[in-house]
């Protein structure tokens, strides 16, 4: 079985606020294995940030372990603490480039300590430039670049002490839908060339459904639901999970759209949600429910997603026939392990 390369155990962090107390993580506790490329999502203030601060220990938890690499770093001191830090690489929303300095000095900064010569410095440099697409422009200033040019210097930047882990905290945040897209799967490519551990801390469920295969979904302060990116988004248990889910999303919209018209139309027509998995998208559904039960199946509405190569399929219907066939019709879809929500 693979070791986590990090633990966390029981994580909480106070902040004193006022006369009060503000509980910014409630015993948070989630195991991250070596090349994981781990979204941590939730709502602004859920806590995020906070949590991933205490694996850099930027942030002192109240209580709890972080485990890295099998070392309680709490228990470190400043000089062990420094040498873990520069194994983990952080890029933020706003970059953090020093304006003053062309992106090559950018790059070779976290390198100044080392005892490499300035040519080595700038070599290395120029390599992780090339990695990133931009060593062409390794004289130019930040502010002559885009948004998604500057987050790639951050990733060269961040990549600098070859580090194990890479935090990417709101990176995309800031940016088009097309940068975001390249940057993530720069992040993923980098990933799998370095055997790169990634922490995506991210509000964008789109984020999360591009790179990553694990997931953990934070509701104040705590970790509400935590697995794989299949059993987190194609089966929730959480109503909170479900609610940050599919708010937004075309499925959302359309039943919202949906519900509102059979309303104004005075239909009692019921509406369904049929969910389903894998092999079973490829059912002939409708037809079988046709002919097995005379049921016809109206859909409304319908769309397949990928994740994690497994299909998961959406479709809201309504269903017309003879009300014991109809409940015939909908047992007959629970055998089949597609799920059944009545809508209305
Ligand atoms: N230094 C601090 N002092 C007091 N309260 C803080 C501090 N840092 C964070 N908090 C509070 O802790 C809670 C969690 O904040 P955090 O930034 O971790 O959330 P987040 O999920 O990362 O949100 P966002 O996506 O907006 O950054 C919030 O209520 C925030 O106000």
């Amino acid at each position: 079985m693979t070791k986590p390369i990090i633990q966390l155990r029981h994580i909480n962090v106070d902040f004193p606020h006022q006369n009060n107390v503000i509980h910014a993580v409630k015993d948070a506790s989630l195991n991250i294995d070596p090349g994981d490329i781990y979204g941590i999502v939730g709502y602004s203030g859920a806590g995020k940030s906070t949590l991933v601060r205490v694996i850099d220990r930027l942030q002192k938890p109240s209580s709890g372990q972080v485990i890295i690499n099998g070392q309680d770093v709490l228990q470190f001191n400043h000089r062990q603490m420094r040498a873990v830090r520069k194994k983990i690489g952080v890029i933020f929303q706003h970059y953090n480039l020093m304006t003053s300095r062309t992106i090559l000095n950018n790059v070779e900064f976290p390198l100044l300590d080392q005892k490499l010569s300035r040519k080595e410095r700038q070599q290395r440099a120029h390599k992780l430039l090339k990695l990133v697409g931009l060593d062409s422009k390794s004289s130019f200033y930040p502010d002559q670049l885009s948004g998604g040019q500057k987050q790639r210097v951050a990733i060269a930047r961040a990549l600098a002490n070859q580090p194990k882990i890479l935090i990417s905290d709101e990176a995309t945040s800031a940016l088009d839908p097309r940068n975001t897209q390249e940057i993530l799967h720069l992040l993923k490519d980098l990933s799998k060339k370095f055997h790169l551990t990634v922490l995506l801390i991210t509000h964008e469920m789109d984020a999360v459904k591009a790179i990553c295969n694990k997931v953990a979904f934070m509701d104040a302060g705590q970790i509400i639901e935590h697995g794989t990116l299949f059993d987190v988004f194609g089966k929730p248990k959480h109503a909170k999970t479900v609610q940050f889910i599919t708010r937004n999303s075309p499925l959302a919209r359309a039943v919202k759209h949906l519900k509102a018209k059979l309303k104004k139309l005075g239909s009692h027509q019921k509406l369904l949600l049929l969910k389903y998995y894998g092999t079973n998208v490829n059912q002939p559904l409708i037809i079988n429910l046709y002919q097995k039960f005379t049921v016809i199946a109206n859909v409304l509405y319908g769309n397949i997603e990928e994740i994690q190569h497994i299909p998961i399929g959406h479709l809201v219907v309504t269903l017309n026939g003879e009300s014991d066939h109809v409940q015939q019709a909908e047992q007959y879809c629970e055998k089949l392990k597609i799920s059944v929500k009545h809508l209305n």
